[in-house]
């Protein structure tokens, strides 16, 4: 477990998957997210304390066991930029593409991927809704709706291939339990920042014939 922000930075720095400009170009991303943080609502107070462990290992964990050949990625409702582009300051080799409704958010989120020159990072502002149907390698969400609503609006963005990544706290094992409806080869991994948290992860095959929920 990764309990502060010493550890965190450690892991980070001794993970031999991440760009060697990891830990410098996510320390100019904090830089930025505190200062967007007096200016806009975009992660809860307490977390700013920790944001080595609470936002950036809680984001970069979710790379656990996806292919290396992994080339594409879609975050769900990106906000503050967790997880996708903290993955994309870790994986420059995949093109993360970051959905998120809020203009203010948007806004914010281009001025890190500009100050950063995150070439493999593009910031979609729209509704998920919205976006134009396309295959991604990898799915991501964080805090961003409840299992059965995630699958339905974002069910079009993936294949038989695509790596589901869901960090879901407390209620990761309860969601899958309860979820209907869809076949999938989900199953919940313990969180490396929380010892009561899941992230849910697998792939999904699509709704099982003749149900709607
Ligand atoms: C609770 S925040 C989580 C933000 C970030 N993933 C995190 O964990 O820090 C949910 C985000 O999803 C965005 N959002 C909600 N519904 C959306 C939709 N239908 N399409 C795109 N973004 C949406 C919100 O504007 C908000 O920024």
């Amino acid at each position: 477990m990764i309990v502060d922000e010493t550890q965190a930075r450690e892991w980070i720095g001794a993970h031999d998957g991440f760009d060697p400009d990891t830990i410098g170009r996510l320390e100019c991303f904090e830089v930025i997210l505190r200062h967007e943080c007096e200016k806009q609502n975009l992660v809860s107070a307490r977390t700013l304390d920790e944001v080595w462990v609470r936002h950036f290992v809680d984001s970069l964990q979710l790379l656990r066991d996806v292919p290396r050949e992994t080339s594409t990625w879609l975050d769900l409702g990106t906000g503050a930029g967790f997880p996708g582009v903290a993955l994309a300051i870790a994986r420059p080799d995949i093109a993360v593409t970051c959905v998120e409704s809020r203009a203010l958010r948007t806004d914010y989120l281009a001025r890190v991927v500009g100050e950063l020159d995150l070439e493999n990072c593009k910031i979609v502002h729209s509704r998920l809704q919205d976006v134009k149907t396309a295959e991604y390698g990898a799915i991501s969400a964080r805090a961003f709706a409840p299992l059965p609503k995630l699958l339905d609006l974002s069910t079009r963005f993936s294949t038989r291939d695509t790596e589901w990544r869901l960090p879901k706290g407390r209620s990761a094992a309860q969601e899958l339990e309860e979820l209907r409806g869809w076949d999938h080869m989900f199953h919940v991994e313990q969180s490396l920042t929380d010892a009561d948290a899941g992230i849910i992860c697998g792939r999904l095959f699509g709704r099982k014939k003749g149900k709607r929920s």
